[in-house]
């Protein structure tokens, strides 16, 4: 909560604000003193207006803020900051209002700060964590907060996942909001108490200032590959992108992956006077030790900074591997699939280790680790059944492949659809995919929305070269308990269900009816059980 005085001493200190706009300011707050004026919230979104707050109106992409002033107006707004002169109407509506308004054309500049100084930097009052990479933002992410958790610290989250307290994540709009809503979150996490904060840092965000004026106490990178070219425009740009968050953002520790080329660079170029700078400290982590790329760095830097992982073992249980840490080493083992969820572990096991917390309270928090929900999420074990999200060709081929190396002795079974009113082509691709890495594939729906569920099917069908060994159900639920009679009887196969993930609809002729992949998955086995018991 700020007074209208506090705002308006920002603006005057800012030199935002000129006298004939203060004066005019005066004559409509009448008897009331700017002092006596409490502004309760600030936002830049009307479907958050609360009384009493200050509503920031500027430009976007689609619209302008100002088009949704009647519902700002409507929930109670008090205070208008807009980047464009009001329309007569528009000033007509806010005097009904008795809401004020003051116009300053580079407010975009100087949203971030105001925004910082009115929820008084809650970022300096939380430890924030900030996750980027390509890949990996999500699982390293949770994975952290989970640990975070397990040591008795009280966590909240933003990014894909949604925002709010690990428990109670509510979803949201981007991986990382727009500043306004990042500060106003994290006002939030300081009212709750959070200790924690671990938020995705997308590239969106580091090139938009959506994280300007925060204070990161720890700042890690999973790796670089490519991605949002349409809007960064070069490979170069994206990864400079990335880069500028390390350079131009202070954090007491930043973590990096060291078989990353962006990862080595950052180490190899910043270490020495970040190492033994003030205010930062080079957190280095290697699957299958390939650091040998880093130039020689100091011992104390090698034993006291770096997380290494040898002997990696993936098996349908998941991952296993030794860790060695300041000179010792540890076997671990974490029911997650993929190699690359070995170095999300990592990263995150880093994360945390930097925080100064002590390495047998961490590697005993390590037997809360779980996988994102619908993300190769195993739902059941002996045998295995996977649910993942996978719902393109290129997720469906890297989702079985990371699982035919889980799979070595075994067998694959593989259950999709596609979803409807979606792209067609992907549906043969698709097919060609499950059938080059399955020993058995299942046809079912996905979400067919508004298309016909068996013309979709027979598109997919399309692709196989042998349909004749697919087996097709138009119903999802039937498709998934058929396939689990399969693997009930196949010595050694893996199923994975794809596609839906963690969704608990399907979506048929515009009606959501619930429905989740793991819930059948779980409810047969349940049935099996009650059946043997009898
Ligand atoms: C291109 C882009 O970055 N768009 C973002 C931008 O949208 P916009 O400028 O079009 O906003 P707008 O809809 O015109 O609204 C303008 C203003 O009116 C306000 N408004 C809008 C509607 C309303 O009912 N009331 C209201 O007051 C908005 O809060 C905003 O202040 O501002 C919105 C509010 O902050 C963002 O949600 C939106 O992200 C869209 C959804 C998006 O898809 N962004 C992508 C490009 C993105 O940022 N992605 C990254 C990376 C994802 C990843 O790889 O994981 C991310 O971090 O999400
Ligand atoms: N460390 C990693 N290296 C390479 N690929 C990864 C890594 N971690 C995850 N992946 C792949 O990327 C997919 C998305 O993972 P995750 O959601 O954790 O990443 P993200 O960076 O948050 O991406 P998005 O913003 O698209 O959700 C996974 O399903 C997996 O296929």
């Amino acid at each position: 909560m700020k007074t209208l005085a506090q705002i308006l001493a920002f603006l005057q200190q800012r030199q935002l604000l000129e006298s004939q706009q203060l004066a005019q300011l005066m004559v409509e707050l009448g008897d009331l003193t700017p002092e006596a004026m409490c502004l309760h919230d600030l936002t830049n979104d009307s479907r958050q207006v609360t009384a009493g707050a200050i509503f920031i109106a500027l430009q976007g992409v689609q619209s302008h803020a100002l088009d949704y002033l009647t519902k700002a107006l409507h929930q109670g707004v008090r205070l208008i900051l807009s980047d464009r002169a009001l329309t007569p109407a528009e000033q007509q509506a806010c005097q009904a209002q008795k809401a004020l308004v003051i116009v300053i054309a580079s407010l975009a500049a100087h949203q971030a700060y105001l925004a910082a100084e009115f929820f008084d930097h809650p970022s300096r009052q939380l430890k924030v964590i900030g996750i980027t990479g390509t890949n990996g933002k999500t699982s390293t992410a949770f994975y952290c907060a989970q640990l975070l958790q397990a040591l008795g610290q009280r966590v909240a989250m933003i990014g894909t996942l949604g925002y709010g307290l690990l428990d109670d994540l509510q979803k949201g709009m981007n991986t990382t909001p727009d500043v306004l809503q990042v500060q106003r979150l994290l006002a939030r996490f300081v009212a709750v108490q959070a200790d924690f904060v671990v938020m995705e840092v997308s590239s969106h965000a580091i090139e938009l200032g959506r994280i300007a004026h925060l204070h990161f106490t720890t700042l890690a990178l999973t790796q670089v590959t490519s991605d949002h070219l349409d809007f960064h425009g070069t490979q170069q740009a994206y990864e400079a992108a990335k880069i500028k968050l390390f350079r131009d953002y202070v954090a007491e520790h930043k973590v990096v992956n060291l078989n990353d080329h962006i990862g080595q660079g950052l180490v190899n170029r910043c270490h020495p006077h970040c190492l033994h700078g003030q205010d930062c400290q080079f957190w280095g982590y290697a699957l299958q030790g390939h650091h040998s790329h880093i130039e020689p760095q100091p011992k104390e830097w090698l034993s006291l900074c770096l997380l290494s992982a040898y002997d990696l073992q993936l098996s349908p249980q998941g991952v296993r591997f030794t860790l060695r840490h300041a000179a010792q080493t540890f076997t671990l083992e974490v029911p997650l699939l993929g190699a690359f969820n070995a170095e999300n572990l990592l990263c995150a096991l880093s994360c945390v280790l930097a925080n100064h917390f002590a390495q047998d309270a961490v590697l005993a928090a390590m037997s809360q680790i779980r996988s994102v929900a619908g993300r190769m999420q195993i739902v059941h074990r002996q045998p295995t059944v996977v649910v993942d999200f996978a719902h393109t060709a290129d997720a469906l081929e890297k989702l079985l492949q990371a699982l035919s190396q889980h799979q070595q002795d075994s067998s694959l079974m593989v259950l999709f659809g596609c979803g409807g009113d979606r792209d067609q082509q992907k549906r043969p691709l698709m097919a060609q995919v499950a059938e080059r890495y399955a020993d058995k594939v299942f046809i079912t729906s996905d979400n067919p929305r508004y298309e016909d569920p068996q013309q979709i099917i027979e598109q997919i069908v399309a692709g196989l070269q042998k349909p004749a060994e697919a087996q097709i159900e138009i119903d999802r639920r039937s498709a998934i308990r058929s396939a689990l009679e399969q693997l009930s009887v196949t010595e050694n196969a893996v199923l994975v269900i794809a596609g839906k993930g963690h969704e608990d609809y399907q979506e048929i002729a515009a009606q959501r009816f619930p429905f989740s992949d793991a819930a059948v998955v779980q409810e047969w086995f349940a049935e099996q059980a009650e059946t043997i018991g009898k």
